[in-house]
């Protein structure tokens, strides 16, 4: 499955990231978004493949594309038996979020990028568009630190997986009133605190790269995020968990779910048996071929935004790969005109 498509990939998050970045600071986060999902969908819809969408956009608004259960890629277009045959394919599932970030574009922001991860059917769970507890935190951490553990535990693991003092360990958190006593209880543990507006994401594949002087990511965001976040950090033998969140009460400034008793009844249609289990980045991206791929909008920790220069732009993706084992930071120009001169750096 991997061969073409990691490098057809990262031309659908280019694409999305390009599209996206032209409205970066202009304050408008719908169009910001819109675009990024139509050049996504336009560029996925040349690959020769058979996709669906698991993780989309809008479950609740009905986005009028790439929405869950979408099919994308040639193979599934109208005319296919013209010139594919589908049955040679195997059926694929992919995650997207082509603005991963909305608002930072929108007020020029760092930290969102268009990312997308891509399994085999069946390969990534199909989370409802519910917030999500995480934890995130880097390789020799995996399987010590525990969502259910208390953060001061958990910093104290950290540091001694970690071999640093507490004090050396930088914890992103959301900026959001429900984390407020998080907030207070790691900074009491010693630990310093990165709050961000937005970008989970970001922050979450940041802990299993050493050098980005982020150490951990908790708190609650949203559950599809949660997803592709653990899709990257299973590639890159990270630790991961997630927890479903159907109480409203618990995120207070949420806008997801209607009331608890409504959240549960949603869960046991899904299939969703055990509405507290906490899951790691093995059963939420549990296929056995895993693709993970990103580009920069706006600058970030590991990435760089899209810059435009006279006749062209420049990329920077990330692309993530278990058959392969591979991790590729690409760097790409793209020329729209008859380039006046190419910069080397
Ligand atoms: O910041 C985020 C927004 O994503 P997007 O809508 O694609 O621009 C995500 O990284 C967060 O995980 C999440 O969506 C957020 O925490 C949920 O929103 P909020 O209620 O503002 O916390
Ligand atoms: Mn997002
Ligand atoms: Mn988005």
């Amino acid at each position: 499955m991997e061969n073409t498509l990691g490098l057809e990939i990262i031309e659908v998050v280019e694409q999305a990231a390009i599209a996206s970045s032209k409205w970066m600071g202009k304050g408008e986060k719908n169009i910001a978004d819109q675009v990024a999902v139509e050049a996504m969908r336009e560029r996925m819809n040349k690959i020769y493949m058979r996709g669906r969408i698991v993780i989309g956009e809008g479950e609740r608004d009905e986005a009028p594309m790439l929405y869950i259960g979408e099919e994308v890629g040639i193979c599934t277009q109208t005319d296919a038996k013209n010139f594919c045959n589908p049955d040679e394919l195997i059926e694929i599932d992919i995650a997207v979020d082509p603005c991963e970030g909305t608002n930072l574009v929108a007020y020029g922001q760092n930290g969102s990028m268009a990312v997308l991860a891509i399994s085999e059917k069946g390969g990534l769970f199909a989370a409802p568009d519910f917030y999500m507890k995480k934890l995130a935190a880097p390789a020799p951490a995996k399987g010590l630190v525990d969502i259910n553990k208390s953060a001061t535990e958990n910093l104290k693991i950290l540091s001694e997986c970690l071999n640093r003092p507490i004090a050396d360990l930088v914890v992103v958190v959301m900026d959001r009133p429900r984390h407020t006593e998080l907030i207070q209880e790691i900074r009491t543990a010693g630990a310093r605190v990165r709050l961000i507006s937005d970008g989970d994401v970001s922050a979450a594949i940041s802990c299993a790269f050493e050098g980005t002087n982020i150490h951990a990511l908790m708190g609650i965001g949203a559950a599809p995020e949660g997803v592709i976040s653990a899709a990257a950090l299973r590639c890159l033998g990270g630790h991961f968990q997630g927890q479903l969140i159907y109480d409203p009460e618990v995120v207070k400034t949420g806008l997801i779910g209607e009331s608890k008793e409504g959240n549960l009844a949603r869960m046991k249609e899904m299939g969703i048996n055990d509405p507290d289990k906490v899951y790691n980045a093995n059963e939420l991206a549990s296929g056995e071929t895993v693709l993970f791929a990103a580009c920069g909008i706006t600058p970030g920790t590991l990435m760089e935004g899209v810059r435009f220069f006279n006749g062209g732009a420049r990329t920077q993706s990330l692309v993530i790969s278990n058959q392969s084992k591979t991790v590729r930071f690409v760097d790409t120009i793209h020329l729209f005109d008859e380039p006046k001169s190419l910069q080397l750096r």
